[in-house]
């Protein structure tokens, strides 16, 4: 039996896939994965017995990726599980920094008992005029699955559109449009764009990468669009473009206690994946990482151990091991099995910077004592045995 907690509400969608093997608990230390949105992981003390986290989404900066490797705990995501819903709520966000909606429908409910307001409404027009998209250049920063997306959409509504990613994977290259213009720099998207759409995720380097001199190199009255983490955008220095005109509209879905107060300032609470069809896609997607994982010990789409889609096992046993990546780990672990007399099957090695991860496949299921012995091998996170004899 294995224990999951899930520390968000996770859609019914997925929860239902988990076969009578698993059994969500309440409490914490007794889980052996967890499902988890946006709740923060950083503050948490986890047990020896958690061996997995799936984030269902995609940003993992509420995770701690780096601890939990060190500690052998395989962290998921659900890559472009909840683009889609992403993207929607960008062109939503696009539309209404260029069309005065939210003004207009303000009017209207201010005006609701005025009898002739079909008539006066006619004249109020004006103060809530727009611009439309078409033929503005949209600049996407992080063409990945949201990315490539948002830059497509932009296109289909006419506008002329650049994207940057340095690490611009095949997959995504593919999907997107041959009318976007790939640019080099962010900086040649800062410099020429009207709209300027950030989707990347929060890391070191990406962190204030909308601030005062980024800002200052763009056009007058540019329209920033953030859906992707409020620490990308450094906020002093927004209030200040927005009180000098130089940013037209801040849109967000991360506000904050000083953004959600500023004027110019569109904001939305981190809707972009919150649509039953990306809270669906995302929960099926993160439940079946952990049971493949749990049950099998296939590692795909890990963002702290490298993946290791090995296929379901032949043998009697699996053995999977989560260790650093340093020199003589695999014959310190084929040493301690041939020890015993054990024949290895199969065996796979594959690495992701600093940790690594094998399986071994056997025919007889090594004893404990076999198995401490592994587990004492310098450098070794975490051990499991997956008997498939019952
Ligand atoms: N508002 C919401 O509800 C949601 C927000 N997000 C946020 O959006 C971010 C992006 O999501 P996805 O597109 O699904 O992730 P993704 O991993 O598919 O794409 C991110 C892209 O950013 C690129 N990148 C990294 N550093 C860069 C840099 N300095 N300049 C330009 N590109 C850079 C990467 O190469 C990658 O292609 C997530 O990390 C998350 O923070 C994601 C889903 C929902
Ligand atoms: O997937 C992401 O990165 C998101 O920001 C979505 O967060 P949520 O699952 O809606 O809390």
């Amino acid at each position: 039996m294995f224990h999951i907690k899930c520390l968000n509400p996770i859609s019914e969608f997925g929860m239902k896939e988990l076969t009578e093997k698993y059994r969500q608990v309440e409490d914490l230390g007794e889980a052996q994965a967890v499902l988890v949105r946006s709740a923060s992981m950083h503050e948490i003390t986890v047990s020896e017995k958690l061996l997995a986290v799936a984030r269902a989404g995609a940003g993992v900066n509420n995770i701690p990726l780096e601890e939990f490797a060190k500690k052998g705990i395989v962290v998921f995501n659900t890559p472009g599980a909840n683009a889609n819903g992403v993207k929607e709520l960008v062109v939503a966000g696009l539309m209404l920094a260029s069309r005065d909606l939210v003004g207009g429908m303000r009017w209207i409910s201010q005006n609701r008992d005025d009898e002739n307001i079909n008539k006066t409404m006619e004249k109020a027009k004006k103060a809530f005029a727009g611009k439309e998209a078409k033929g503005k250049k949209l600049g996407v920063i992080g063409l990945g699955a949201i990315g490539v997306l948002v830059a497509n959409a932009g296109q289909a509504l006419g506008m002329e559109v650049y994207g940057c990613d340095p690490f611009l994977s095949v997959e995504h290259a593919l999907e997107l449009s041959r009318n976007v213009s790939l640019v080099d720099s962010n900086e040649d998207i800062f410099r020429q764009c009207d709209y300027i759409s950030v989707h990347v995720p929060l890391l070191e380097d990406t962190k204030g990468m909308i601030n005062k001199d980024t800002m200052e190199i763009m056009k007058d009255g540019v329209i920033i669009l953030n859906f992707a983490r409020d620490l990308l955008v450094n906020d002093e220095d927004m209030e200040q473009a927005l009180s000098s005109g130089k940013v037209a509209k801040y849109v967000t879905d991360f506000p904050n206690s000083k953004t959600a107060n500023m004027d110019g300032v569109i904001a939305f609470p981190h809707l972009g994946a919150s649509t039953e069809e990306s809270e669906d896609n995302c929960a099926k997607m993160a439940v079946k990482e952990i049971m493949d994982y749990l049950e099998y010990g296939i590692i795909k789409n890990s963002v702290n151990y490298p993946n290791c889609d090995v296929g379901f096992c032949n043998s009697v046993c699996r053995i999977t091991i989560c260790h650093l990546n340093i020199p003589n780990m695999l014959s310190q672990f084929t040493a301690a099995l041939s020890e015993c007399g054990i024949n290895i099957d199969n065996l796979v090695n594959k690495s992701k910077g600093e940790f690594a991860y094998t399986v071994i496949d056997t025919g007889v299921i090594p004893s404990d004592s076999t198995l401490e012995k592994i587990k004492k091998i310098e450098g070794v996170r975490k051990v499991r045995i997956l008997n498939y004899t019952n």
